[in-house]
Order: structure tokens, then sequence, then C-alpha cells
């Protein structure tokens, strides 16, 4: 039987609340706009419009899923990240707002945008941090690496989707391992949250990011920058810019490793938060 939008909308966030879920009106409203092709915004201004029995079949599979905490970036299978919209699945994390820190931190550093840069991406998931740099400088190119096969197949299709596919490649490897010759940009957001702390994060992640894209190596969760960080001292150019998002907490520790290789000492970014999120230095500074 037919319902009216207002009802909808009143029901499916009374059960989005009881579940557990942050802002269940916000979610609701996403929701319905996807099964009903309305815009959530234009939602409350049609109470009345009738949701018809199809649309309901829809809106109710996506919201058995949210109520089972899968988040609704997963359940519509994009994300918006800086200007782009990105597919995912479920070899790759969610990208993060806080992420944007990175892509501004690397865009101050770099003082003319047509410069043609080579970029390196070590652990490029969806191809977040990759795309939004391209897109951004229209002379360079990147390389995406993964371990996880299906993350690198993502993130090609979400460059082709972008309009950088042609400046694009993805290779499935560790780090930069496999990898020769040298670059003027490497940036990273390695899995760096310890083993232990897993079981207290929100369902929407732990039950929903793939566990390769949150544990970092090491007690510390800081083992994905003691691999990387050597890496990159080596396939930098001189002078060239590593930048890294790191945990809460973690900027000394991944400071400290940075100099250690050579780098000078690493400026520090906060998001909007005001937590140090990303780390970026030059290469063969004192
Ligand atoms: C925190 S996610 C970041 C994804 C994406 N760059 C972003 O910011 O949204 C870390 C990524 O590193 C990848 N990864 C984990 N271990 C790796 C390794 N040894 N070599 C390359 N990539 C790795 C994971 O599969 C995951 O895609």
């Amino acid at each position: 039987m037919e319902e009216p939008l207002g009802q909808v909308l009143q029901t499916v966030t009374c059960r989005l609340d009881a579940a557990g879920v942050d802002n269940p009106r916000f979610d609701a409203r996403q929701l319905i706009a996807a099964a009903t092709g309305l815009s959530a915004r234009s939602l409350s201004l049609h109470p009345d419009r009738p949701v018809s029995v199809a649309e309901q079949e829809v809106l109710e599979t996506f919201v058995r899923r949210r109520e089972a905490r899968e988040p609704v970036a997963r359940i519509m299978g994009h994300r918006g990240f800086w200007t782009l919209e990105l597919a995912l699945n479920a070899a790759t994390l969610d990208p993060r707002p806080d992420t944007e820190t990175l892509v501004e931190a690397v865009l101050r550093n770099i003082p003319d945008p047509d410069i043609p840069l080579r970029i390196l991406d070590l652990g490029t998931g969806s191809g977040a941090i990759l795309v939004a740099l391209l897109r951004e400088l229209p002379h360079a190119y990147g390389v995406g690496i993964d371990l996880a096969p299906a993350a690198a197949a993502m993130a090609f299709c979400n460059a082709h989707a972008n309009g950088v596919g042609d400046r694009a490649s993805f290779i499935v490897g560790s780090w930069g391992q496999s990898l020769v010759g040298t670059f003027d940009v490497i940036v990273s957001n390695p899995p760096y949250i310890p083993l232990s702390d897993i079981a207290t994060l929100e369902p929407e992640v732990r039950l929903y990011d793939p566990a390769l894209a949150l544990v970092g190596a090491d007690d510390d969760g800081l083992g994905c920058y003691r691999a990387l960080i050597p890496d990159a001292a080596r396939l930098l150019s001189p002078g060239g810019l590593l930048a890294v998002e790191v945990g809460i907490g973690q900027a000394d520790a991944v400071a400290a490793l940075f100099t250690a290789h050579g780098f000078s000492v690493p400026t520090r970014y906060p998001d909007l938060g005001g937590v140090e999120r990303c780390l970026a230095s030059v290469s063969g500074g004192s």
C-alpha cells in the first residue's frame, strides 16, 4: 500500500535511531532520496507525495542494510571526496573527509600547478588522493599502488570516471618495493590503527572497511610507516615531497621516522577538528 513521504521519513528515522545510527534523520533522507529519485533536500517539501510499493521495497533493502550499520556510502556504492564522486567496493576504504587535509597540504607545497610532476600514491585504495591531485594538477602523471587487486581495479575505474585515467597507472604490489625510478611527490594514507584498538571502532568501520585498510602493522600501528618511508626516501627525486596521513597522537613518532630517513623536519597540518593529521617534508633536507 502506498504511504505518504512524511510518514515514511518518520518511520525510517525511528528505525535507524533504534539501531544506534548517528544522525538517523539525515541518513533516512539519503536512503529515501535514493529509493524515490527525489533529492534529499526536497523531501520535506512534499510530505504528502505517495511512496509507491515498488519504492518501499527498494527502501526496505536500504534500511535493513543501514540497520546492520552499513554506511550509506557503501549502500549507495559511492562517496563524495574533494570534488570527486568515487565508486567503492569491498576492498576499498570508504574515503574520509580528514584525508582532504593531505590533498590540501600537497597542493600548498606545489608552487606552480602547471609543472609536470610525477606522483606516487602508496596504498591508493579507491584512488581518492591520487585522483584528487591529478584533477588539480593538469600536467601531473600518477602511479597508485595497492596490495589489494580489487582496490587497484576500483582506483583505475575512478581515475577514468573522473577524467584523469589517461594520466594514471595502477599497480598491485607492496608499498614501493617493486618500483624503480623517481617521483616528485609521494603520498600515503597507510593503515595505522593498532590491532588492539579495532574492537573499539564503530560497527560502520569495524564491519565494513577492509581490515587491510585499517590495521597498521606492529603493536603501535606504525609498522606501515616503517616499511614505506624508506621506500619513499629511495624513490623521491632530490627536493621531492613526501606527505602522509597519521592517526591521532602518531605525529611525533612518524616525524621521527621522517628525519631518521633523511627528510627535513616535517610540517604538521591539522584537520578540521584540530588533530595533527598530515605530515609533509622534502627529501634531502636537514
Ligand atoms: C587507509 S587505506 C587508504 C586508502 C586511500 N588512499 C584513502 O586515503 O582513502 C590504506 C590502503 O593501503 C593498502 N595497503 C595495505 N597494505 C599495503 C601494502 N603493503 N602495500 C600497498 N598497499 C597496502 C590497503 O589495501 C588500503 O587500500
